[in-house]
């Protein structure tokens, strides 16, 4: 199969049949580098996790799944992380919604009081819940380089008619997800999605969808404004990274140490409480 492209922990494959193939590897990354070390099952539990997200946002909007079985031609060791999707033309907007307010979107509102041109009220803090979900685009930014805010007025100069409808459903599936997994203890702090339109012109979601990496996942027990929160699956990774057991500079530009396994074991346990939470379903 072809190789069509590669992220920073999926890469994408085109099929004979003209259909795409989204691989999930088991990496992880952190500080904006892609680690060394693999999460075993990574891969794994976040494409399962994505799907069952899938089944449950159908009703908001068509999807691009069209198998979650292996393609007879793709190695075996992609069972479960692979699936079969059909090819949008993707719209060129990075469509991200957030619930509560942190990393670009807090350093934006601090100089300007507003996220992507949307005025919030004074006083909010690292973490701090927005009264209601907005709409906060990027553009999708070269690799290596970092995605721009976009206003709502950009957007609409992008994709004309489009933009309402992409706003619209970017936080209804944000809301949709974050109501959920706030059930299960896991607060969605904010979720990007993906979305394409088909030979119909109707509009479709794509990609994968509110996973931990797609999203920011917090422990709503430790939800606390006014600091950064702890991530659910990536904060054993930061800690150790930042800590002096690692022997890693951050300022240096030098790529992290590989992880030791303890850290490894951690972070795996985290994505298998994420899924096992939000599913209620047990990871095999
Ligand atoms: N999803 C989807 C999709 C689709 N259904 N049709 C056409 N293009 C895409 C598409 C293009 N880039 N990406 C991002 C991406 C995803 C997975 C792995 C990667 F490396 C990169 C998605």
């Amino acid at each position: 199969m072809k190789h069509l492209h590669s992220g920073k922990v999926r890469d994408l494959y085109e099929l004979p049949t003209g259909e795409l193939l989204m691989v999930a590897r088991d990496t992880i990354s952190a500080y904006d580098y892609v680690l060394d070390t693999p999460i075993p099952d990574k891969g794994r539990i976040l494409t399962q996790l994505s799907l069952w997200w899938f089944e449950r946002l159908a009703d908001l909007l068509p999807n691009h799944i069209v198998s979650a079985d292996l393609p007879p031609d793709a190695p075996a060791e992609w069972a479960g992380r692979a699936v079969v999707v059909r090819r949008l033309d993707m719209v060129p907007v990075e469509c991200v919604a957030r619930g509560y307010l942190t990393g670009s979107g807090l350093k934006e509102y601090t100089k300007t009081g507003s996220v992507c041109g949307v005025a919030l009220p004074a006083g909010l803090l690292d973490g701090s819940r927005l009264p209601e979900p907005i709409f906060t685009p990027t553009t999708k930014a070269a690799v290596g380089e970092h995605d721009e805010a976009m206003t709502f007025t950009q957007v609409e100069a992008t994709v004309g008619d489009l933009a309402p409808r992409l706003r619209d459903l970017t936080v209804a599936v944000y809301r949709r997800g974050a109501e959920m997994a706030r059930e299960r203890g896991i607060i969605v702090a904010d979720t990007k999605i993906e979305l394409g339109l088909d030979p119909s012109g109707e509009l479709v979601l794509g990609d994968e969808v509110l996973t931990p990496d797609s999203s920011r996942f917090w422990p709503a027990d430790a939800w606390e404004p006014g600091h950064a929160q702890p991530s659910f699956d990536k904060q054993f990774v930061r800690d150790w990274l930042t800590s002096p057991e690692s022997g890693w500079d951050q300022a240096s530009g030098e790529a992290p140490p590989p992880l030791p396994d303890e850290i490894v074991e951690q972070t795996r346990a985290r994505y298998v409480e994420a899924y096992e939470r939000i599913t209620a379903r047990t990871f095999t």
